[in-house]
């Protein structure tokens, strides 16, 4: 039996008076890979913000409800202790175009104030870049910049960076859609390692990304969780018309 580790509880989210994710109830299980998609707008980025406390950088922005991590709620807990716990990778790769890759991959320590002995940096580059399958392809260009890397290269770099924080959930916001076919492909292959040590949790418009990489899948539509479930059943035999519609390309 797996155990859950995000539990989402009545949760809701907003801009102002804007109710843009509404009462989401979601339970996620250990080492899955969860998919969520829906049709544009429809508040993914946001819930997707919300689990790592993000969404309140916004001004105005606000949310309630409980989101459990193990037992612990997030919303109670400090931001910056959610957001070593819980990840983010964003859309377009962005590794610090002034660090080299060495200082890219101990970024968050370095924002965190948290100092570590040089054995333990070299340590912990080593071992993120080989969770990311970059050490080997940049082993020796330790101290160039990140941004002479691939796009594919360097989104796995800042895969690396969130690795490095030894997170237990990793979010991802459409993170290959900047990414040519072939990039896109290592980064999927690489979310099947990852899901071995983390809890993955991605927003994606691909679909056949959501059917080939995911074990579940979650179907949002203007804010609501609509239907959650194995991405097989979902992808198969949708519960909700307004799964079926949107995963047949009746809406988009
Ligand atoms: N920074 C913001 N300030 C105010 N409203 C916002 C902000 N970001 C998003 N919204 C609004 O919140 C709603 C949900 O947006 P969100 O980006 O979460 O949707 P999405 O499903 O991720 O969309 P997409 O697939 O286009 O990225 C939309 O109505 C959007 O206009």
């Amino acid at each position: 039996m797996e155990s859950t580790i995000i539990k989402t509880v009545n949760y809701n989210s907003y801009f102002g008076e804007n109710h843009v994710v509404k009462n989401v109830n979601m339970e996620i299980p250990e080492n899955n890979v969860i998919a969520v998609m829906g049709p544009s707008g429809c508040g993914k980025t946001t819930f997707l913000r919300g689990i790592n406390r993000m969404h309140e950088l916004v001004t105005g922005a606000h949310a309630n409800g409980n989101i459990f991590l193990h037992k612990e709620d997030v919303m109670k807990m400090h931001p910056i202790v959610v957001r070593l716990k819980v990840g983010m990778v964003f859309q377009r790769p962005n590794p610090f175009p002034n660090l080299s890759l060495y200082d890219n991959v101990l970024a968050g320590y370095k924002l965190n104030g948290i100092k570590l002995a040089k054995s333990e940096r070299d340590k912990i580059v080593e071992e993120s870049l080989t969770k990311v399958a970059l050490w080997k392809e940049v082993k020796d260009s330790l101290n160039k910049k990140g941004t002479f890397l691939s796009g594919g290269q360097q989104q796995r770099l800042c895969i690396a960076r969130a690795v490095a924080m030894q997170p237990e959930v990793l979010l991802f916001d459409e993170p290959t859609s900047a990414l040519d076919p072939i990039s896109t492909a290592t980064v999927e292959e690489l979310f099947k390692e990852l899901k071995k040590n983390y809890t993955l949790i991605i927003v994606t418009h691909n679909m056949q990304q959501a059917a080939r990489v995911s074990d579940k899948t979650a179907f949002f539509y203007m804010g609501e969780l609509v239907e959650y479930d194995d991405t097989k059943q979902m992808f198969t035999n949708p519960k909700d018309e307004r799964t079926q519609n949107y995963i047949t390309g009746r809406f988009s």
